[in-house]
């Protein structure tokens, strides 16, 4: 087995399915503290980009490539034309920092970064912005950040829980909608990642701060934005590609990106590109749960300052 493969899924479940725990305030895994000193101490450079998410939010990277849509993106304008890159499945393309998948493979995520051949490098990391490494501070690095509304966050984290064999067991639908209110999920609570994260924007200039809802409204307009702010003259028409290829029925076509091929990720249960829509909440909240979960929505968000669309 190489660096990139991994074992068959059928060979790994009895060993998977991690137990979450309280790691400096915020619920992981191990996968994601066994490198940790290396994550702490992993040197960033002056033209990084992170690509920061809460898990599910559309950027999608070791074995585990995700944060998929502005990954994707981002490998586009800059390594679009590159076929030795383009060949390469995006989780090779765009390291998952503090990925360790040791079980499933020989390279951590920071290993891979520190190999990437690229340049610039894209670095996707889901990490709390208290936990993300200082040198990306000090370097001032470029961070891309996408977050999506609360509702439709769940409901994707909850069939990804349900079909990735590295994450702790969801459980029933209406016990995993109270859990993440109480912010009981790996990478912990989504109230105080994106706030966390909007806070930081407010002191750290060199971050564009993103919606999965704008990138479904006008997908163009958005690339874009990011074409501005990091400063690219991309083609008119290069971008017109893009935006096309970038759409969710072209990626969930695309192998390279689709996950098929990542052995603990079962797409039987619930596939990774699943439905990639804006208000898929109404189709799994009831009427007392969309309830509940507006008055504590209300009360985490109070003094956060960013807002959020649940529908468009
Ligand atoms: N191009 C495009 N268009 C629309 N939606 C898209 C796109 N790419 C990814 N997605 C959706 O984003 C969700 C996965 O988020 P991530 O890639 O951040 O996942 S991960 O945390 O990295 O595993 C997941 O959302 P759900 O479908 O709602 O589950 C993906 O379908």
């Amino acid at each position: 087995m190489t660096d990139h493969e991994f074992p068959d899924v059928a060979s790994m479940k009895p060993c998977i399915r991690p137990d979450m725990f309280d790691f400096e305030g915020v619920f992981l895994t191990r996968f994601f503290t066994d490198n940790w000193e290396n994550v702490k101490n992993f040197q960033a450079r002056p033209d990084d980009i992170l690509i920061a998410t809460y898990p599910k939010a559309g950027y999608s990277a070791i074995k585990n490539p995700r944060t998929t849509w502005v990954s994707y993106i981002l490998d586009l304008l800059y390594f679009g034309n590159d076929e030795n890159q383009t060949s390469q499945p995006i989780v090779q393309r765009v390291p998952f920092l503090e990925s360790c998948f040791q079980e499933f493979s020989t390279i951590s995520g920071t290993e891979m970064a520190d190999n990437l051949p690229t340049s610039p490098r894209l670095i996707k990391t889901h990490l709390p912005v208290q936990l993300v490494p200082k040198s990306f501070w000090e370097q001032n690095s470029r961070v891309v950040y996408v977050a999506r509304n609360a509702k439709d966050n769940a409901v994707s984290y909850f069939h990804f829980d349900r079909m990735n064999m590295v994450q702790p067991e969801p459980g029933d639908w209406d016990s995993y909608l109270d859990k993440f209110m109480q912010g009981q999920n790996v990478f912990g609570s989504w109230f105080d990642h994106v706030s966390g994260w909007w806070q930081k924007k407010r002191s750290y200039p060199n971050m564009l701060y993103m919606f999965f809802e704008d990138l479904s409204e006008d997908t163009g307009r958005e690339v874009n934005r990011l074409c501005s702010f990091l400063g690219l003259s991309t083609s008119v028409q290069e971008k017109e590609k893009i935006t096309k290829g970038v759409q969710f029925d072209a990626m969930k076509q695309n192998t390279l990106i689709n996950h098929v091929t990542i052995p603990f990720l079962d797409c039987k249960i619930s596939p990774f590109m699943r439905k990639g829509k804006v208000g898929d909440w109404k189709s799994h909240f009831t009427v007392a749960q969309n309830e509940r979960f507006d008055e504590v929505y209300k009360q985490k968000m109070k003094n956060s300052g960013v807002t959020f669309r649940t529908e468009i």
